[in-house]
């Protein structure tokens, strides 16, 4: 199904916003944030909201946004617009994605399952994290036929990376995205003065306690269920799945091995790393600096993704996150040579304000917004992207950067 989303807007105007809003979720991404930190306890949104050390990398990936500017094209028989993309040879209706983002349940009931089938319905891909408070087998039958990823936090143990993998390939996960930043969580003050680690108490380890090889194993060594251990086998999953940078370069040929679909590294920022997915037979990488939750101080993902795709983006799949918060934040990035984004906070805070239907609206009005500001711009489709229609600037006065 291709929806046009450009008709999401007239369908608003059309019936009368009463009747096609959900009331109480914002159109307006600048006032997201505000609206789930009503419907959260403190501790969930820090978490969601949060960044490492002084949000410095957080404040650039907007910066970076507001300073990259799109210069429209006139006359351009936009009519005829599409937004389909093509990805590892596969269609896609849009040029989103929805981004790995874990424990969705402490922001809503609704959970990974939830957003999971609001995803199929409006045609972006769900990225299932590992760090989650559902399994792999319920997300995929709540995604139906929808298109779905599967993000991995590579544990130390090869069994149980290989359960997961068989696992995610069963159930119809086509994309494997390995994430390589967050080998350990950052220095986050919000978390750290709440100490707030929902994983400690098992929340958050589904994919995890529902593995027949982690629990054969975690039995076999405590002498104890899951069940009987919760934080006993919380601590074993945790120091598997974040077990402290174990892993090189080298080894990626052993996911290489066992993993027969598109292999996907996300968290690339640096032209070396990305040339070295290269080498080592990678499919994609997704330049992510996760959101500025893990190195505080570092540049802007938009702001590396030009040298990068100059760089490897004729070999491999180069796809983009971290700030992406409006329609035109992704148009420039697919101007400056993204094949496809990524999107994480906006879609949880419409999760956390009113479950599917929050999420739902979110992502509605954040394709509806690409379609209008992409045809507005005289971009018909996204293989027109293209960094003619972009400059860099750098206007002076006080613009509050937003989120
Ligand atoms: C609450 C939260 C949890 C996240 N969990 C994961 C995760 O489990 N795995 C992962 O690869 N990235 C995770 N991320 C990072 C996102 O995949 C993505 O890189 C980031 O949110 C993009 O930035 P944005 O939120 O500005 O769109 C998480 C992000 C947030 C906000
Ligand atoms: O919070 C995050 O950014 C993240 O990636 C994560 C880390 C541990 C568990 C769940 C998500």
């Amino acid at each position: 199904m291709s929806d046009n989303y450009g008709s999401y807007q007239t369908e608003i105007y059309g019936k009368g916003a009463l009747m096609s809003l959900v009331p109480g979720v914002t159109t307006d991404p600048r006032l997201l944030e505000e609206q789930a930190k009503k419907s959260l306890g403190i501790r969930a949104f820090n978490y969601v909201a949060g960044g490492a050390g002084e949000k410095a990398t957080m404040d650039s990936n907007r910066l970076a946004f507001r300073q990259w500017k799109l210069i429209p094209r006139m006359m351009r028989n936009t009519p005829e617009q599409d937004v389909s993309v093509e990805l590892f040879g596969q269609k896609y209706d849009n040029p989103l994605i929805m981004a790995p983002v874990g424990v969705q349940g402490i922001f809503h009931e609704d959970k990974e399952t939830g957003l999971a089938e609001v995803c199929e319905e409006v045609g972006v891909p769900y990225t299932l994290s590992t760090a989650s408070t559902s399994s792999i087998e319920e997300v995929a039958t709540a995604n139906k036929d929808g298109k779905r990823w599967y993000q991995l936090y590579w544990p130390r143990d090869n069994d149980v990376t290989l359960s997961l993998l068989k696992r995610a390939k069963e159930n119809g996960f086509s994309v494997l995205v390995v994430t390589l930043d967050t080998w350990s969580l950052a220095w986050r003050p919000a978390d750290l003065d709440n100490a707030y680690v929902p994983f400690i108490k098992g929340v958050g380890n589904q994919v995890g306690f529902s593995d027949p090889v982690f629990r054969a194993k975690f039995e076999k060594e405590s002498g104890s269920t899951i069940e009987e251990d919760i934080v006993g086998a919380s601590r074993a999953w945790i120091g598997d799945i974040f077990a402290g940078n174990p892993h090189s370069w080298e080894d990626l040929a052993f996911l290489r091995k066992n993993w027969d679909g598109p292999l996907v590294l996300k968290g690339i920022q640096h032209v070396e790393d990305a040339k070295l997915a290269v080498e080592a037979g990678c499919d994609g990488i997704v330049v992510s600096n996760h959101g500025g939750r893990q190195v505080d101080g570092a540049i802007g993902s938009l702001d590396v993704l030009p040298e990068i795709v100059d760089a490897v983006g004729d070999k491999i799949t180069v796809l983009f996150d971290s700030g992406i918060r409006t329609g035109s934040d992704v148009i420039k990035a697919l101007c400056l040579g993204a094949k496809a984004v990524l999107v994480g906070r906006p879609v949880i805070y419409g999760l956390s304000i009113q479950g599917r239907d929050g999420a739902r609206q979110v992502l509605k009005g954040l394709l509806a917004d690409l379609w209008q500001n992409m045809g507005l711009s005289g971009i018909r489709r996204v293989a027109d992207c293209n960094r003619d229609q972009m400059r860099k600037v750098q206007y002076g006065g006080d613009v509050k950067a937003m989120m």
